[in-house]
């Protein structure tokens, strides 16, 4: 008897030793951030030995989405998730998460003070955080400084208003002696996120009751005059063939366009700051910034919080859970998030990590990694910059990217395409409406 309860102890005792609590980490970082998340797990795991963190690629954005949902039903979820910015509302309704702010307030050791105002405005909702902010960006407009100066145009002045950036498209598409356009004035990733960032931009709601954040959005408003502009403008630059259109949601093909010189400006995210300095750069290109196009040069609204953040989820031990919480604290620390921006293009979510990449004039270094920063601190704030909080967010954004398909395609007006996608999202808010409440 004696002997079993010595063997069981060690036994126990052995686990306790050789078996840390180990994390699961889902992520939707592919390419080069895969190696720059190890790095960060590695730093963890040396400062924490007790806790390990299995971090694994889970495809994009969507797909770590629904695999988490898939994860859920078949009790097999992991502590950490890091879900886009859209999934904020879902994520909060679907009752599998453990708020952050209830770690937060449990915690003196983080202060959220740290955070920059409008990532915090964009995860706060209700006056809660419930996601741990990670990898934030916006939109952008890229530009090839090469093409603008062979077109005639100054590299050092952008378009700022749909005006000029249908001005200057023009002058930099250009055709061979067969009629054939070789170079496009501009490329996206026909996406609607970038037409969410143009109508923050103009200072135009997504859906109503404050963006959904003064209460449930319950319709949505988007067929605006902000929003027909924009359509306008797209609709304009593809008839007269100045911008070229990838698949839906094709951020790699819009990056090659822009990277090999097919197109001279890209509407993209600053995630991608590091990628687009470096292939430009290695094709004799320059790379410049701009902040997003506005109607008219008065309208100042501001760019959304894009990117993703990091969800707890529930069902796991509370001493799992803390490892986890650690984990998180840790990714958002000073060095981890300069580390992370340096090597993407993401914001480094605190405040004193700017003010030290400041000090050491990495800004001044490298000024196209401070165009979406400056764009985000000059922006409004207001229900519309802080971004809309929508169930069905991914849902919103391919309703979004049909109507633009037709309209395309010459199938509907932008009118027509604007107020279809307006309906059809309505109908999808209640839909989602009378599930939740
Ligand atoms: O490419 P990211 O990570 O900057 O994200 C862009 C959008 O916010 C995705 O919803």
């Amino acid at each position: 008897m004696k002997r079993t309860v010595m063997f069981l102890f060690m036994v126990s005792l052995l686990s306790v030793l050789s078996f840390p609590v180990t994390i699961e980490f889902w992520h939707a970082m592919s390419g080069d951030r895969i190696a720059l998340i190890e790095d960060i797990v590695s730093d963890f795991e040396e400062a924490y030995p007790d806790i390990k963190v299995n971090a694994q690629y889970s495809g994009s954005y969507p797909e770590t989405l629904n695999k988490l949902i898939a994860g859920v039903q078949s009790g097999n979820a992991p502590h950490i998730v890091q879900i886009y910015e859209i999934g904020t509302r879902l994520m909060i309704d679907s009752g599998v998460i453990v708020p952050v702010q209830d770690l937060l307030d449990q915690d003196d050791s983080y202060d959220v003070g740290v955070l920059l105002e409008p990532i915090l405005n964009y995860y706060k909702v209700d006056g809660k955080l419930y996601s741990m902010p990670f990898n934030s960006s916006t939109a952008l407009l890229y530009y090839n400084k090469t093409l603008f100066e062979e077109a005639g145009l100054d590299p050092n002045r952008p378009p700022q208003t749909y005006e000029e950036l249908l001005e200057y498209s023009r002058i930099l598409t250009k055709k061979d002696s067969r009629g054939n356009t070789v170079q496009y004035g501009l490329t996206w990733p026909t996406h609607s996120w970038i037409i969410e960032q143009l109508m923050a931009a103009a200072d135009a709601p997504l859906v109503n009751n404050d963006n959904g954040r003064t209460a449930r959005a319950t319709e949505a408003v988007f067929n605006s005059e902000a929003g027909l502009k924009i359509f306008e403008l797209f609709d304009q630059l593809n008839k007269e063939g100045l911008i070229l259109n990838t698949a839906r949601e094709d951020w790699n093909a819009a990056g090659q366009n822009f990277v090999s010189g097919r197109a001279a400006m890209n509407f993209f995210s600053t995630s991608d700051v590091k990628v687009f300095q470096e292939g430009l750069e290695s094709n004799g290109y320059e790379l410049g910034t701009a902040f997003l196009p506005v109607p008219d040069i008065s309208v100042s609204g501001g760019p959304v919080i894009g990117g993703a953040s990091l969800w707890l989820i529930d069902g796991h031990t509370d001493e799992e859970t803390k490892a986890a919480w650690e984990f998180l604290k840790f990714v958002n620390r000073e060095d981890q998030q300069i580390r992370w921006h340096q090597g993407t293009g993401y914001f480094p979510v605190r405040k004193d990590a700017i003010q030290r990449l400041h000090y050491e004039e990495f800004y001044a270094e490298n000024p196209n990694y401070f165009t979406s920063l400056l764009q985000l601190l000059l922006a409004k704030r207001d229900f519309n910059s802080a971004g809309a909080v929508i169930g069905v967010f991914p849902e919103t954004r391919e309703t979004i990217e049909i109507a633009y398909e037709r309209m395309v395609d010459g199938q509907m007006t932008p009118e027509e395409a604007l107020s279809w996608a307006e309906s059809r999202v309505t109908e999808l808010i209640q839909e989602y409406n009378e599930f939740y409440q």
